[in-house]
C-alpha cells in the first residue's frame, strides 16, 4: 500500500494513519476536505512529500464534492478549498505546491467535469513522480553511503513521508540494493516521536537494521565515533537555509564539531527559490504535545511550553543536498539546482 493513494470507487482519499503507528497500521478513508485537513492537521499524513500529495488529491477531492454547475464556480471553489488546505500546515512547502500545481492545471479546462478530470490526472501525476523522484533521489545519495557505513537519521524521512521509497531513507534503501551493508540510527524525535514511531517500524519491517536513541543521546554518539553521517529529509529548501523536524539545526551543529557529513536529501519540489529563513512561518504546534504523551500526563497541566515543528539550519553546516537532479554542494545557487 502507498502511504496516500486516491480510491476511484468512492472518489475519496485513503491513507495509513500514521499516528497510530507502530501499534496498528490502518488505512483511514477522507471523504470530505474537512476530514482530510484534519488528518493533515493531526499528522495522520505527514512528511513534506505526502503532503504535496495530499495537497493535489485534496483540490481533486474538493473538485467531485463541488456542486458547481459552471466553471468560474467550481474554479472559485477549488480556490477556497486551495487556502484551507494550506493553512492545515504553513512551513511544509509541498502541501502548497501540491495545491497550486492542480489549480493551475484545471485552468486550462472547459467546463465542471473537465475540471474534474484534470484535477485528479494532475494529482495522480504528482503521486506517480513522487516515487520516481524518490528512486532518483536515492541513486543520487547512494554513492555518498560507504559499504558498513552508519547513518544517523531524524523524524522520519522514509516511505511514509512520500508516497513511497523515502528521501533520506530511501538514500539508505537505494545503498543497501546496490550491496552495501547499511545501518540506522534514529532519533526517538519528541515531541511526536516520528523517529520511534514511524522510522523504527518502517526500517524494521524492511529489515534494515536499525537502533533507536533519544534525541539527547546523539552528540554522545557521534563523539563516541558511532555515526559516518547524518541523512535527513527537508520540509522547505531556501535561499539560506534548510527547514526540517525540530532537533535537525542542533544536529547540524553536533555533525559539524565532530567532522560528521551531514546530508540532506529532498526533492526539488522542497525548494523555495524565493524564501529566506525570515519570510516563512514555522509552525507552533498544541502546548499539550508536550505536557502529555497520549493521555500520559508528563509535565504540569498548565506549564508553559513553547513548541515549534521546525527549525531552520544554515546551509554553512550541510555538506551536501541530495536531490533527484543530482548531489549539489556548497554554495547551493538554488537556480542552479532547479534548471
Ligand atoms: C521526506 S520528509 C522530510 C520532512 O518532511 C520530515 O523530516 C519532517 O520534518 C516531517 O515533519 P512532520 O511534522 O512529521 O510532517
Amino acid at each position: 500500500m502507498r502511504t496516500i493513494d486516491w480510491k476511484e470507487e468512492s472518489n475519496s482519499v485513503v491513507l495509513v494513519d500514521q499516528t497510530l503507528l507502530p501499534k496498528e497500521y490502518r488505512i483511514i478513508e477522507c471523504k470530505t476536505l474537512s476530514s482530510l485537513c484534519e488528518a493533515i492537521k493531526s499528522l495522520r499524513i505527514r512528511g513534506a512529500p505526502a503532503l504535496g500529495v495530499a495537497g493535489g488529491f485534496g483540490i481533486a477531492l474538493a473538485a467531485f464534492l463541488s456542486g458547481a454547475r459552471d466553471f468560474e464556480t467550481i474554479i472559485r471553489d477549488l480556490k477556497i478549498a486551495g487556502k484551507t488546505l494550506k493553512s492545515t500546515r504553513p512551513t511544509a512547502v509541498n502541501l502548497s505546491w501540491g495545491v497550486d500545481r492542480v489549480l493551475k492545471a484545471v485552468s486550462d479546462a472547459f467546463d465542471v467535469q473537465g475540471v474534474r478530470e484534470i484535477a485528479l490526472r494532475e494529482a495522480r501525476d504528482i503521486a506517480e513522480e513522487d516515487v520516481v523522484t524518490n528512486k532518483s533521489i536515492g541513486e543520487s545519495g547512494a554513492e555518498l553511503l560507504k559499504d558498513g557505513d552508519t547513518v544517523l537519521t531524524h523524524c522520519n524521512a522514509g516511505r511514509l513521508a512520500c508516497v513511497d521509497w523515502g528521501t533520506a531513507l530511501g538514500v539508505v534503501r537505494s545503498a543497501i540494493a546496490e550491496g552495501k551493508k547499511i545501518k540506522v540510527i534514529a532519533c526517538e524525535t519528541r515531541p511526536l516521536n516520528q523517529g520511534s514511531r514511524i522510522t523504527a517500524w518502517e526500517l524494521m519491517q524492511d529489515k534494515i537494521p536499525v537502533t533507536l536513541i533519544s534525541d539527547s543521546m546523539a552528540g554522545w554518539v557521534m563523539q563516541q565515533g558511532l555515526v559516518d553521517s547524518v541523512l535527513v529529509g527537508a520540509d522547505r529548501i531556501t535561499q539560506d537555509v534548510v527547514f526540517n523536524k525540530i532537533g535537525t539545526y542542533s544536529l547540524s551543529i553536533l555533525a559539524k564539531e565532530h567532522g560528521i557529513p551531514f546530508y540532506v536529501a529532498a526533492p526539488t519540489s522542497t525548494f523555495d527559490f524565493n524564501g529566506w529563513e525570515g519570510s516563512v512561518k514555522i509552525e507552533i504546534r498544541d502546548p499539550d504535545e508536550l505536557r502529555f504523551f497520549g493521555s500520559e500526563q508528563l509535565a504540569p497541566k498548565d506549564v508553559e511550553v513553547f513548541n515549534p515543528a521546525f527549525d531552520a539550519t544554515p546551509m554553512e553546516n550541510i555538506t551536501a543536498i541530495i536531490t533527484e537532479k543530482g548531489v549539489f554542494y556548497p554554495p547551493f545557487l538554488l537556480d542552479e539546482v532547479l534548471v
